[in-house]
């Protein structure tokens, strides 16, 4: 909250659809230039698309590729989201439920990648092993 005190800049509110979606994409300049995990996710992506043309996977196999890649994207977000809101409220300060809280964010990463991992197995290997 000092953080916010400090700010000079008074928030304002969207006027309208154009005003909030230019938001939305400054949000996104901002995941790709500050967090690394989540340029690294973006890369994989391209690479699991790329792939998947090549491979020329089926579309009900592009459905289950496209879950799994923004499941792992928005499981990114929420971890960000969530360690920004901990270093807004505590800072520096060691606290157990702000570690509790990026810990557990983290966690859903994980989980989301395993849940991708999976799939990327499923639809991989018989089209590998088919070669
Ligand atoms: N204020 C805090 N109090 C207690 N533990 C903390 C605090 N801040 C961070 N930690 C611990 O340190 C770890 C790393 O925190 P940090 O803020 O550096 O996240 P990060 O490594 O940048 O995460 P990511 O790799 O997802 O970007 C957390 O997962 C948590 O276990």
């Amino acid at each position: 909250m000092t953080m916010a005190l400090k700010d000079k800049k008074e928030p304002s509110k969207n006027r309208n659809f154009i005003e909030s979606l230019k938001h939305a994409i400054d949000g996104l300049i901002i995941l790709c230039k500050t967090e690394r995990n989540f340029r690294i996710h973006l890369l994989i992506s391209v690479i699991v698309i790329v792939l998947s043309i090549v491979l020329k996977i089926k579309s009900e196999q592009w459905i289950w590729i496209l879950l799994a890649i923004f499941i792992v994207l928005i499981a990114e977000v929420i971890n960000t989201l969530c360690e920004s809101i901990v270093n807004l409220i505590v800072g520096q300060e060691y606290n157990k439920i702000a570690k509790k809280t990026k810990d557990v964010a983290a966690a859903g990463v994980v989980i989301a990648s395993i849940f991708a991992i999976i799939i990327g197995c499923i639809v991989y290997i018989p089209i590998i092993l088919e070669l």
